[in-house]
């Protein structure tokens, strides 16, 4: 009996409205809802993730960091909600992504260049086509070692490097990382770290980056997406506007430290909450 009135109780609630986001939104993301094992990991989360920004997501262990660009890319399926690409949808929208862990991410059976042109093959473009490509992202990666090798050929810096490539090669509308860097070692983290810089600064691509490391979230993000522990919500969102690129001098400037410490004491805040 009760299930039936609630049912009749449900259907009469209207769906709430969409609200666009304000202009220069990218993502737009609506009563996003999602529970694992009955308990909320996120309940009628609303977000809007600007366009042509990288954002760093931030927050205390297990809060959902991973989960919620899981979700925006289609890794993780949601309960409920709305998430729009520039009022698309995900299937209308050209998306990248780069795992933490290299090692299981690219193909063993191929070639480092067959990797990397894999999403190229995918979308049916011509020889000519990948070649060209192909010859565009070894030039703006500086790219040194030999990708005729195999992945396991290549130390571990390489090999991300070229999940790096990959996921740029079909040029994406939106990059996700999900800590590209943790699997590293320091030289090869400071290395990648500018070569997304300057990706970046030459496509304007929007990016989304998990990270653990608030020296590197603030580093490269216009924005610091910090997040609560579960049910996740939105602690706050802190704009930082450096001028890029952005160099090992960035660190000790006053508007670093200061973004920084500011993220730190919002993280704090939630960790003990
Ligand atoms: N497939 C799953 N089944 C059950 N629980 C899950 C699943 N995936 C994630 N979780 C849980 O959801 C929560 C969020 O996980 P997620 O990995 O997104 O957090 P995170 O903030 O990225 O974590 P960390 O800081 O440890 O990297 C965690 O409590 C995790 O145990």
């Amino acid at each position: 009996m009760n299930t039936v009135l609630n049912a009749a109780a449900h259907a009469d609630v209207p769906p709430p409205r969409f609200v666009p986001g304000p202009p220069g939104t990218h993502i737009t993301i609506r009563g996003l809802t999602k529970y694992f094992a009955g308990w909320p990991l996120y309940e009628n989360f609303d977000l809007d993730i600007p366009k042509g920004k990288i954002v760093s997501v931030f927050g205390p262990n297990g809060c959902g960091k991973s989960t919620l660009i899981n979700m925006i890319a289609g890794l993780v399926p949601i309960d409920r909600g709305e998430i729009l690409f520039d009022g698309k949808s995900l299937k209308e929208t050209k998306i990248g992504y780069v795992f933490q862990n290299y090692r299981e991410a690219l193909f063993p059976w191929k070639r480092t260049i067959d990797n990397i042109a894999y999403p190229l093959l995918l979308e049916g473009r011509s020889k000519a086509e990948v070649d060209r490509r192909m010859d565009e992202l070894v030039a703006s990666f500086d790219v040194k070692f030999d990708l005729k090798r195999y992945p396991y050929e290549l130390s571990g810096g390489q090999q991300q490097t070229a999940s790096i490539m990959r996921a740029l090669a079909p040029r994406p509308e939106v990059l996700f990382l999900d800590e590209p860097f943790s699997a590293l070692d320091f030289e090869m983290t400071l290395f990648i770290r500018e070569k997304l810089q300057e990706v970046f600064m030459q496509t304007g691509t929007t990016m989304l980056l998990v990270s653990h490391d608030l020296e590197e979230a603030v580093y490269l993000a216009d924005e610091i997406l910090l997040l609560t522990k579960r049910p996740t919500r939105v602690a706050e969102i802190l704009a930082y506007d450096d001028a890029r690129p952005r160099t090992v001098e960035t660190l000790s400037q006053a508007s670093f430290v200061a973004a920084k410490k500011l993220s730190l004491e919002i993280f704090q805040r939630e960790v003990r909450r």
